[in-house]
Order: C-alpha cells, then sequence, then structure tokens
C-alpha cells in the first residue's frame, strides 16, 4: 500500500489523525471498557464513529508488489556480468540474485541464464555444493542447447574440487558429447576443450582413488550422485519425560522437574505454531524455515521474500504466502510491530473454515496437560494463552482493535474472504486477529542468529524473527533463569544450565537476568512487559548483579544428613574445616569444597581454551561437568559458577542459527 497519507510507519499517525478529527475522541474510546468480549470489542470499532462516516479515507490499502520486472532483472544481469568481468564474484552473485528473484514467473529462459551466471560466481567463491545445485536448477529451467556443455564443463570441474571423480569423468565425457551441439563454438575452441576434457577423463581413469570411490558407491547401493540441498534437516520435536506441567492462582501454568534434571539435559525441541522473518532479512534469510541462503529460491509472485529451497517455497506457497504476496510490504511500512504481523500469519497459516469451526469452542481454562493433547495443527493449542485482559485499558484495547481491523482490512484487499463469507463471519476472524494481538505480547519468543567475527573474535546475537511456541509459551520467567534457548532454523531448543531437583520449578528468562540488572530494574520491566511480580530466588534474596559478586566469601552448601541445604558463608582464608551451619546447627566439612575449587580452576582453564579454539562441543562438556561438580558443594550466586554458565549458554548458541561475518 501504501496508505493515502503515503509514508513509512503510517499506522501511528493514522491513529493521531484519527483522534485528532473525533470530538471527545478518549471519552468515545472509554466506551469500549463496556464490551465483555473480543467479538463485542472489534464490533465497537468497526462502528466507531470516526471510521464509518467516510473519514476513514485515510486507510484506502492497496496490494503492492516489488520488484518483479523483467527490465528490472536485465538491469541487474547486465550488472552482475560487469562485475563478474571485473572478477568481483560475491558482487556478481548478489547481482545474479537480484535479477533471479525480479524475474517474472513465466521467464523461464532467463532464469535459467541468471542461475547459470551464478553457478559460475559461485564456483569462483569456491561454494561448489551451492554451484551444482544453481547448475541443476538451470538445466531443469532448460538451458540452450548450444551452451549446455559450458554447465557440463563447470559440473565436471566443481565435482573435481569436492575430489568425486566418477562424477568428474562423468561430466567431462557429457561435455565432450555436448559440444556436437555447439554450433557457434569454433572449432580450436572445441578442440582445446576437447583435448583438456580426454586428458582428465584418461588421468582419473587411471587414479585407484576414482575405482575406490565407485566400489564403495556400488557396496553401499548409493545412488550415483547424491541429491543435494541447503535445507536444513527435518527435526523432531521432543519433550523429556524429565518435566510435568503445574499450575497456581499467583503464577498460572508452569513446569516442574518431574524427576532430577541434569544440567546440559535438552528438554524441549519444538516447532513454531507460527513464525514471521523481519522484513531486513527477507532477502537473504528462507522466509519458511529462516535458514540463511546464498542461493535462494524466488517466490513466483513478488520480490519480497525468498526461500531457502523449492521444499520451503511450496509448503509457504500452500498456505500463508498465497495470501501475503502484496500485503507484507503494505504490513511493514506500516510500522506494524513482528506480532501484528504474527497475529495476521496465525490466521493465514489455517484455513477460514478451522476458526470459524473452533470459534465457539474455545476453553479459556484448559490445563498445560489438557492442552498438550489438543493436535499441534489447532487454534485452541495456543488460543488460550495468557493475555491479561484484566490489566488492559480501554485505549489499549481501542488500540488493538484498530490493529485487527487494518489486518483484516488488508486479507480483504487480497479477497482472502472470498464471496462466501459473511459479514458476521468475517467479524469472528477479526476478534481472532485482536485475541492474537493480545496474547502474543506475552507468549512471542525472538528467533535468533548467533553472528561471529573469527578476525576479532566478537560474537553478537541478532534477532531475524519472531514466533510462538505452544510448549514453551507455558514456562514461567526466573531472574536466575534454568534453562538457555537456542534455535535451529526456526526449531527451538531448550537445554539446562544448571542441575533442577525433582519437584522444583523449571524456568526461562524473558529478558531481565540477575547477572546484568538490579532487583528493581528488573522488577519495573516484568511488572510493566509481563504484569507480575517476581519471586524467584534471585529476588527474594536480592542478589547483587555480577560485577558486585563478593569476592571474599565462598558459599558452601550445609550438607547435613537432615538436607537443611542453607548457604554457609564462608571467608576464603578460614582456618576451620567443619563449619557450623547456621540455620540447622549442624556442622559441614568443607574440605572437600576446597578441593573442588581446586579442581575447578584447572578445568575451567582447559574449557576456556576448547571454547576459544572453536571446539564448542568439547567445551559444552566441559562447562557441564564444571557445573554440576560446583552445584554439588558450592552454592550460587558467585562468579565462577556465572561465568561457567555464560561460556555454557555460548556453547549451546553455536550449535544453532550462525552467521560467520568474515
Ligand atoms: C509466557 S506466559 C507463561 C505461562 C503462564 N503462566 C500461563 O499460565 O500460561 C507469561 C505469563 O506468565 C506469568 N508469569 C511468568 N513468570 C512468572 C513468575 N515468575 N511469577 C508469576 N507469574 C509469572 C505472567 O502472567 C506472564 O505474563
Amino acid at each position: 500500500m501504501s496508505s493515502s497519507l503515503g509514508e513509512r510507519n503510517y499506522f501511528a499517525s493514522y491513529y493521531v489523525q484519527l483522534k485528532n478529527s473525533i470530538e471527545n475522541f478518549d471519552e468515545e474510546v472509554e466506551k469500549i471498557d463496556q464490551c465483555k468480549n473480543d467479538l463485542e470489542r472489534v464490533r465497537f470499532v468497526e462502528s466507531f464513529k470516526g471510521l464509518t462516516d467516510g473519514r476513514d479515507e485515510a486507510l484506502q490499502i492497496r496490494r503492492e508488489f516489488h520488484g518483479k520486472s523483467a527490465a528490472t532483472a536485465l538491469d541487474y544481469k547486465e550488472k552482475g556480468n560487469l562485475a563478474f568481468k571485473a572478477q568481483k564474484w560475491l558482487e556478481a552473485m548478489v547481482l545474479y540474485t537480484k535479477s533471479y528473484v525480479a524475474l517474472p514467473d513465466d521467464k523461464v529462459n532467463e532464469k535459467s541464464i541468471v542461475l547459470a551466471n551464478r553457478s559460475a560466481a559461485l564456483y569462483h567463491l569456491e561454494k561448489y555444493d551451492e554451484a551444482l545445485i544453481d547448475i541443476k536448477r538451470s538445466l531443469d529451467y532448460g538451458y540452450p542447447k548450444d551452451l549446455i556443455y559450458k554447465l557440463y564443463e563447470r559440473l565436471a570441474r566443481c565435482y573435481m574440487a569436492k575430489k568425486d571423480y566418477p562424477n568428474t569423468i562423468k561430466y567431462f565425457k557429457l561435455m565432450i558429447t555436448s559440444m556436437d551441439d555447439a554450433k557457434n563454438l569454433p572449432a580450436s575452441r572445441k578442440s582445446q576443450l576437447n583435448t583438456v576434457a580426454m586428458t582428465m577423463i584418461k588421468m582419473l581413469e587411471r587414479d585407484p582413488r576414482t575405482t575406490k570411490q565407485m566400489e564403495i558407491r556400488k557396496k553401499k547401493g548409493l545412488p550415483e550422485e547424491v541429491p543435494l540441498s541447503l535445507a536444513i534437516a527435518d527435526e523432531k520435536e521432543f519433550i523429556s519425560d524429565a518435566i510435568r506441567f503445574d499450575e497456581n492462582r499467583s503464577e498460572g501454568r508452569f513446569v516442574r522437574a518431574a524427576s532430577d534434571v541434569k544440567v546440559g539435559e535438552e528438554i524441549l525441541v519444538e516447532k513454531p505454531f507460527v513464525a514471521v522473518l523481519l522484513e531486513k532479512f527477507a532477502k537473504t534469510h528462507c522466509e519458511n524455515c529462516f535458514i540463511r541462503t546464498a542461493i535462494p529460491v524466488a517466490c513466483p509472485n513478488c520480490a519480497d521474500v525468498v526461500y531457502c529451497s523449492e521444499k520451503c517455497q511450496k509448503r509457504a506457497a500452500k498456505s500463508y504466502h498465497k495470501y501475503e504476496c502484496g500485503i507484507l510490504p503494505t504490513i511493514w511500512s506500516s510500522g506494524a510491530s513482528v506480532n501484528c504481523h504474527m497475529a495476521l500469519r496465525i490466521l493465514t497459516s489455517r484455513s477460514v473454515e478451522h476458526f470459524l469451526e473452533v470459534y465457539d469452542k474455545i476453553d479459556e481454562k484448559l490445563t498445560a496437560d489438557e492442552i498438550q493433547k489438543i493436535p499441534k495443527d489447532d487454534y485452541r493449542r495456543i488460543a488460550h494463552l495468557v493475555r491479561h485482559e484484566d490489566e488492559r485499558t480501554a485505549s489499549n484495547f481501542f488500540q488493538h482493535a484498530l490493529m485487527a481491523r487494518f489486518l483484516i482490512k488488508c486479507l480483504k484487499t487480497v479477497n482472502y474472504f472470498g464471496e462466501k463469507l459473511n459479514s458476521e463471519d468475517i467479524l469472528k476472524i477479526e476478534a481472532i486477529a485482536l485475541r492474537n494481538l493480545q496474547f502474543l505480547q506475552f507468549n512471542t519468543h525472538e528467533v535468533a542468529e548467533l553472528h561471529k567475527s573469527q578476525r576479532d573474535g566478537s560474537e553478537k546475537t541478532e534477532f531475524i524473527g519472531g514466533a510462538l511456541y505452544p510448549t514453551l509459551a507455558l514456562f514461567n520467567h526466573s531472574c536466575d533463569p534454568s534453562v538457555v534457548r537456542y534455535y535451529r532454523g526456526t526449531t527451538i531448543h531448550i537445554n539446562m544450565v544448571k542441575p533442577v531437583e525433582a519437584g522444583l520449578q523449571i524456568c526461562e528468562n524473558y529478558g531481565p537476568i540477575y547477572t546484568q540488572e538490579t532487583r528493581n530494574e528488573r522488577q519495573a520491566k516484568l511488572k510493566d512487559l509481563y504484569k507480575f511480580e517476581c519471586c524467584c530466588d534471585a529476588c527474594l534474596e536480592n542478589w547483587p548483579t555480577f560485577d558486585k559478586l563478593p569476592t571474599d566469601v565462598i558459599r558452601f552448601r550445609c550438607d547435613a544428613p537432615n538436607k537443611c541445604n542453607a548457604v554457609i558463608e564462608v571467608p576464603p582464608n578460614c582456618n576451620d574445616f567443619m563449619v557450623k551451619c547456621l540455620t540447622c546447627n549442624e556442622s559441614t566439612n568443607i574440605l572437600k569444597g576446597l578441593k573442588v575449587m581446586q579442581d575447578t580452576e584447572m578445568m575451567t582453564r582447559t574449557a576456556k581454551r576448547l571454547y576459544d579454539t572453536g571446539d564448542y562441543s568439547k567445551a559444552l562438556n566441559k562447562y557441564v561437568d564444571l557445573i554440576k561438580i560446583m552445584s554439588e558443594v558450592l552454592a550460587p550466586p558467585f562468579p565462577d559458577y556465572c561465568q561457567c554458565q555464560q561460556f555454557l549458554k555460548d556453547c549451546f548458541l553455536h550449535l544453532g542459527n550462525f552467521y560467520n561475518l568474515d
């Protein structure tokens, strides 16, 4: 669109314009408080006087396609060719991608040429798998017969670089025969190419490695060529038996350890119910699975998004993207947040019939165990998530309902509801959009990618999108969390960063963490953003931030047989080995603890060295051991423990989405 306001972030201006155009606006808005549910609220907004008497001209939504144009594609291709000639391979590759993404879907011949050109740039960048995929795509699109020998030569050279000799021979042979079709190729060049190919074939046929590779393939029954794909393998969802759900009046639903859970253990692997990539990453990451890809597949309709593979493109085309082509830029340019976009994508990723069918069956009082039994695709799996309806002001409800109305208007623009749906049913879908906006506010997770520069060793977590995980959304917060989250594509992995005894809560972290912010700062944020008062140990005991953690005491655990487990603080220069616990009056022998501290010093150095040399899986195991040993005799918070936990978290992040900045 553009709205007739014609500016970026126009939704906020639209709201202000609406506000200024109506007399007693605030009093009028207050009336939304009389509505008992979301359906009444969207009805209220639909009949709000400023929106019905013709003043809503400001929000005329138009579907907007970006960039599908043969002329633009040609321009990019020519620029790409210039960059290629100048041996600027990376620049050429990016320009060819732009050209390919801009090509209208029916320009099959041009697609074939651009992909072939991109494969040449990829070959020079030594990205052989990517080059192979592009060459095969190009052949599928019908690369010109008289030039096909060039692609076979490139295939042969890519396989040679990959040390796959049987396929190198195969494609040099194909190159030789296909030169018969190369009518315009001068005889001298033909003969030169022929000689090179024959020499390579002869040499490789005699090479024992070729025979060995062929024998292995035959023995294992492997295909001549393994189909290449850069898509990530489908991950299996998993929920550990070591966790169970519980709930109480003050904390709602939350998770407990069903049995002792070890540090490092994976307790949840979950795919999102819905995920939305940030606009900024739309041309570099797959819109469907968020994988970064050098050789994207274009959307057939628009130039706004790309996919990592044909599989992801088809998945998206089947559900949401069919409707979002052209309205995606409309929504982003409105200034709507990623949550607003997710509210809409929840609607487009399931059928309208599904929402209408479940509409009257939404049960607000489901327990977490009941929720787990709802099929994964069913909207009721997420419909019950916390919305804090009672804490919302009239103005907040009004603004959310206005956004829901805008999202529905976008869908109407692309004729999402067809002719059959009556206005009452559309209102119900609008009420669902309003519900989505409310629960997303408290339940969305930011999908991350780890950015690392090998050159200066810097690491940074970059947020690339938002996603909703139905099971993870039932975890409560602690400022001293039990888990770390990392992502593979959009799939989330949850792993323990400390041991938790059976029966105790397992919490994640919503942002404020005790090592970095004071209790007052954390509590203020949590109250404001999530509407609760945190009662985690770090808050109850007012643990200091990392830089203020005392270094002049050692915090031992009381190991009396009465399982007192209280903290015994001892100065490092204490000469007694038997120390009295102030809570239970029993004595604890701290010798074992002092020995642990000596042992961990050495282990910490080894773990850090493994981390610094990039051996993250070995470093991870060392940090797991360290935390396990420390937890047995010492009581957090103390600096060494915090540092080990931080490194353990960083090791896990290296298992997830990763981008090398160099
Ligand atoms: C993502 S949900 C977590 C699951 C939620 N308890 C439920 O019943 O669905 C976030 C909401 O849970 C509640 N919550 C999270 N952590 C809490 C805590 N430590 N103490 C009390 N309430 C908490 C708050 O109401 C918060 O807005």
